[in-house]
This record gives C-alpha cells, structure tokens and sequence, in this order.
C-alpha cells in the first residue's frame, strides 16, 4: 500500500507503512568488536564471512561398516580380506588394495581407490565385524549403489565460498556453522545500548502494592525483554514522573552512553503528556500513525554534546508497546545493530470469524491459530490495555486501514509470534 500523509488536527497522520519506513531510516550501525563465536550469540555479522575449509573437509563414511570399490562388490555376495582399520581421527590413511575392503567408522576418511561404504549390518555375522580387532575377511551379502554412504568433500560448501553474508544476525546454527569451516572469530557490531524509560506518576515497580489510581509499570518489563530479543542491548532507566524537570535530568545522564533511546507513555493528547512536552522542539517529531493499537508515536534524534541518539517514543498502553516494539522497536534494533533483513514475515491466513475494525486506521489484531484460519486471541480483540490477555496471542492479523469490517474467510496477512 502506498504511504498516505493526511492532516488532521494538531498531528499528521501517517500510514504504517510510511512510518515504518522513516523508523527504518533512523540510526546507523554502531562500533565493531572481534569475538569468539560463542560470545557473539544473536549480535550481526559486520563484514563477510568466506569458508577457509570444506564441509566436509574430506571424503568420509555415513556408516559403521567397510569401505570398498564398486567392481569387487557388485557381484555380492562376495567375501573380502579385511586389509586395514580406519577409526575416525586417523590421518594416515594409504590407498585401498584392490579386492580389499577396509573397516571404518562414521566420520572416518574413506581411503583413495574406495568409492562405496557397505555398513556393517549387510556383513554375515555383522555382530563379530564390529569387535575392537578387525575381522581378518568379511562377507558382504548384498551390494550397494557405487558412492552409497560416502559423503563427499565439499559437498556442502567448498573453500572460498562466500558463506554468511555481513547484516546477518547470528544463532546457533550459523555459529556452528563458522566453526565447521574454519572459523573461531567473528567481526560483529556490538549490541546496541538501549534505554528504556517508562513516564507516568501512576507507574510503580513490579510486585509494589498499589494506592488507588496506580499501575504496576509492566512496559517497562516488556520493552527490556524485546529489545533483547532484538539484538539490544536494554537498560531500564529509572522511570520518570510526569514532570518535565524529571525526564531532563534522566535523560541528560542517560545520553553519555546510550546509543539508543525508547519512551513509553505521554505521547497522547493529556495534559501531563509528558514526553511530548519536554521532546517536541528537541527535534522528535510527533504524529498519528494510521493503526490500532499504537496509534500516537514520536521519533527523532537526540543530541547530547557530540552525540546524536535516536529515540523512539511509543504510547503507554502496554499492547500498543508490544505491537510498537514488535513493528518499530525492532526495525529501530536493526538499524543500530547492523542487521540487514528487517521484512515482516508476513503469511497469508483466512479470518475464522467477523469482526469489525477502527475506522481508518489498519488494525494489528492478537490471533491464535483455529483449524486453518485465524480468530482474535481474547473476547476483548486489539483493545490495547488487555496486557495480561496478552499472554494468549500467537500472532498479529493486519487489516488494512481501508478495510473496516472483517468477515470470515477473508484472506489476512498474519505475523506468527
Ligand atoms: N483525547 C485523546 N486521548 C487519547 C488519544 C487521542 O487520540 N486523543 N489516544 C489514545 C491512544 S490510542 C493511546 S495509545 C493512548 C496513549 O497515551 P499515552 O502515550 O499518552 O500514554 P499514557 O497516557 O501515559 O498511558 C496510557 C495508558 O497506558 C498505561 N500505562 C502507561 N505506562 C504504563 C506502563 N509503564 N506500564 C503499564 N501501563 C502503562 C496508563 O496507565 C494508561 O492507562 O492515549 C489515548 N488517549
Ligand atoms: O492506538 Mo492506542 O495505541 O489504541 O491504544
């Protein structure tokens, strides 16, 4: 859908898709550092990465059983001196004696002039074939295909290639795969430092009783825990009041070593908005994005003496924090992160029921999966103060801003959580 620009009242309204995209022009990587791989778990590759070995690194056995040519077997069953035993490990491996076989085991090199592995269960007496002394002969009673149980140098990636591209966030399996060919280092972006600050006076900290008219800070807690999951690195800054002088001075501290910056709440159209106050002519734009939740946003740069900090300013009912964190947050991450691959995994699912949806606005839907289509995941739908029904949601339904009604079998695009 092509970006909208509307003017209404006080904000601009903009699309989701526009506003996303000027999320996914602010910031800019941050500092490299050199680690082992194991430390360098969910940070992102900053510069290509090329195989110095081979996977496999050489020609080697599938099986626990005998390494032989094709021409001695094919007319099995056949009987065979056992000429050598190769244990995996063993380097000094000299070429297979014509109408020989050699023992190996898996991940043992297959020795030059043999072609075929045939495992041990296709021997006769295969339980004595597999004693720590090598049979003197074994009787091979049935053949196998030429190559059968050999896996081949290379045959996985071979040296040079290029194997991990730089902007790649990296887990386990492509660290395990820089180990497999060569690899103990990686050059990685350093995560990103970011703050997470919670405004209200009616914010206490978790498991603190409450006088009427306060709320436990759950954002705070969510957005921590997603900016990890995005690569960030979060530090919660103590949360401010809804005085201006507050947030100033938290702010002022926190700009030394933040590399980035997230506000929850005082966005809105309140009297003691309070992020909204102190940050619009700080060069932090505010406006209304076409969704629901997370309708009224704010992003921008702060300066800090030679610093410059992008901050995102999310509203403060706590669903609207995850959808925010989820679609801006994160792209936020990549930026300052290194990582390249920002889409949306989008996935198309029919609407297993009707349901209607704010009016020009596109909706972010929590759903569950039912049979082959998709329902809202709570009776209370995109309402977005239902932070602990939350709990139930395994994805989020886009509907887009035109559409105002759901109506069953309408094909959705889902976001699988
Ligand atoms: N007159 C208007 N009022 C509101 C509008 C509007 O357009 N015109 N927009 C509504 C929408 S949509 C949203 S979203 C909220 C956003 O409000 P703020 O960003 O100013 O946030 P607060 O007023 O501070 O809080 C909103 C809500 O969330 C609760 N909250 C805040 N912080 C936390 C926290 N750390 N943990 C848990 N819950 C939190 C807070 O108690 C409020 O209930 O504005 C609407 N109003
Ligand atoms: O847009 Mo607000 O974020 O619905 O609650």
């Amino acid at each position: 859908m092509a970006g909208r620009r509307i003017q209404r009242g006080r904000h601009k309204v903009i699309s989701f898709e526009e506003y996303r995209n000027r999320v996914l022009q602010l910031g800019s990587p941050v500092s490299t550092e050199v680690l082992p791989l194991h430390a360098a778990e969910g940070m992102v590759l900053a510069e290509p990465v090329f195989a110095r070995f081979a996977v496999p690194p050489f020609d080697n056995s599938a099986m626990d059983g005998f390494a032989v040519r094709h021409d001695d077997i094919k007319n099995a069953p056949v009987t065979l001196r056992v000429s050598t035993d190769i244990p995996a490990g063993r380097t000094d491996i000299s070429p297979l004696e014509e109408g020989t076989a050699a023992r190996i085991m898996t991940g043992a090199p297959v020795p030059p002039g043999a072609d075929t592995i045939i495992q041990v269960e296709k021997t006769a007496n295969a339980h004595e074939n597999m004693l720590t002394e090598a049979p003197d002969e074994i009787h091979i009673l049935e053949a196998n295909a030429q190559g059968a149980h050999v896996r081949f140098s290379g045959e996985d990636i071979e040296p040079g290639e290029l194997a991990i591209d730089a902007g790649v966030r990296l887990g386990p399996t492509q660290l395990s795969a820089l180990a497999s060919i060569g690899h103990g280092y990686v050059t990685v972006y350093r995560k990103p430092v970011i703050g997470i600050l919670s405004t209200g006076s009616e914010l206490r900290k978790p498991g603190e009783d409450l006088l009427p008219g306060q709320i436990p800070d759950s954002n705070s807690t969510l957005a921590r825990l997603m900016v990890r999951a995005s690569g960030g690195k979060d530090i919660v800054l103590s949360s401010s009041s809804d005085d201006p002088a507050d947030l100033a001075k938290v702010l002022d501290e926190a700009g030394t070593y933040l590399d980035g910056l997230i506000t929850t709440g005082g966005v809105s159209a309140g009297a003691f908005d309070v992020v909204k106050e102190y940050l619009t002519d700080k060069n932090v734009e505010f406006l209304k994005v076409a969704m629901q939740p997370g309708k009224p946003q704010g992003l921008g740069t702060l300066t800090f003496g030679d610093r410059e900090v992008p901050i995102l300013c999310l509203p403060g009912n706590p669903v609207s924090v995850f959808v925010s964190m989820k679609v801006y947050g994160d792209a936020l991450i990549a930026n300052l992160s290194g990582r390249k691959h920002t889409s949306i995994p989008w996935q198309e699912w029919p609407a297993g029921g009707s349901w209607k949806t704010p009016e020009g606005r596109a909706q972010f839907m929590p759903v569950v999966a039912h049979g082959d289509t998709v329902i809202p995941a709570t009776s209370g739908g995109s309402k977005s103060h239902l932070i602990y029904s939350m709990i139930k949601t395994r994805g989020l339904a886009y509907v887009p801003a035109e559409v105002e009604e759901v109506t069953e079998g309408d094909p959705l695009k889902v976001w699988w959580l």
